[in-house]
């Protein structure tokens, strides 16, 4: 039915089908990635180095060409309508453009007038503030921060009131306090109504902004999820069971069960799929009692996105996982 199809249009505000990228080296980069981003979305684009992130933003910006498929950006293929494609995104790249003698007014107001977009006072303004750099504004940028630099660049990025704007490693290298400022900025953006794509390798940063996580490596895209999803399709428990004596080795009668010592052999990790109907806790309190191990205290977690992405990245295989992922 028509009216499917355009709603479909409408929530995609990125497409991507069918990309490949092989380099002039022979490299082949990217590997037939599909991927669609939803309007409003933050999507965390997570990779190991190397695995083709900056190459994909790269070309969905129109700064490296395809081998082949297509990528729709706001409903404009980057390549046969590229400046419309353009003028939808913003792009915040992984390095600091630091050595300007420019004012922080000139150069973002600049960067609105390349993508032909007429003066306006007002926006700039409103980017500025909302940037925390309105009283920076005639500042030479090569005298400001580190972290105003890159608010500086994401100004720049937003100058030309772009739908979709692209982080890539928008954290990599800065202080904690820095980074959370980032983040914060990131959701007021999203609360603007900017489509928010961001590629990093912290995945603390993913868990803590994405609505959506997507995972590359090799070129491949190999998993896309919510990512409370993820956490929890994929996700296990650990119950940490503290022990009131400290132990050496694991007795035999415990040596079947996925259980390690820890904390100097003052603590007993047992490993459970929390998907699973039975999880054995049960079964592994009563071993404890019937050997006669006693212990002060109990206390479960769940893995992070971090102990999944480790998984999938260095073990994981498609196969599996779009069975997992289903
Ligand atoms: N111009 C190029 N010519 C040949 N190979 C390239 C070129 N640019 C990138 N590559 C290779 O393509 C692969 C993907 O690089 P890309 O920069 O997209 O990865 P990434 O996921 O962004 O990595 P990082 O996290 O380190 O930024 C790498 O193996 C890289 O060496």
């Amino acid at each position: 039915m028509k009216w499917q199809v355009e709603e479909s249009e409408v929530s995609a505000v990125i497409s991507v089908q069918g990309l490949n990228k092989v380099y002039d080296s022979g490299f082949q980069a990217l590997k037939g990635v599909d991927l669609e981003i939803q309007s409003g979305e933050i999507f965390a684009l997570l990779g190991p180095n190397g695995a083709g992130k900056t190459t994909l933003i790269s070309i969905i910006c129109g700064i490296v060409n395809p081998t082949s498929g297509t990528v729709l950006a706001d409903g404009h293929d980057i390549i046969k309508a590229y400046r419309e494609a353009r003028s939808a995104i913003g792009l915040v790249p992984q390095e600091l453009a630091t050595d300007s003698f420019e004012t922080v007014w000139a150069t973002v107001s600049f960067s609105r007038g390349l993508f032909g977009k007429p003066r306006n006072d007002a926006h700039i303004e409103k980017v500025l503030k909302s940037l925390s750099l309105w009283d920076k504004k005639d500042n030479k940028i090569m005298m400001l921060s580190g972290g105003m630099k890159r608010r500086v660049m994401i100004a720049k990025a937003l100058s030309h009131e772009p739908k979709i704007l692209f982080l890539d490693e928008p954290t990599a290298g800065v202080d904690v306090e820095l980074r959370r400022e980032m983040w914060e900025m990131v959701r007021q953006l999203r609360e603007q109504g900017v489509t928010i794509i961001l590629t990093t390798h912290y995945i603390e940063e993913a868990e803590e902004m994405a609505d959506r996580v997507g995972i590359i490596r090799k070129g491949e895209i190999i998993l896309v999820d919510r990512k409370e999803r993820l956490m929890q399709q994929l996700g296990r428990k650990q119950l940490t069971v503290h022990l009131a004596e400290p132990m050496q080795i694991l007795p035999a009668e415990l040596q079947g069960l996925s259980l390690e010592l820890a904390d100097e052999g003052y603590s007993l990790v047992y490993t459970y799929d929390a998907n699973q109907e039975s999880t054995g806790i049960a079964e592994l309190l009563r071993q404890l009692n019937d050997v006669g191990i006693e212990f002060k205290d109990l206390h479960s977690r769940q893995s992070s996105l971090e102990d999944i992405f480790v998984d999938l990245v260095h073990n994981g295989q498609p196969s599996q996982l779009e069975e997992v992922a289903g």
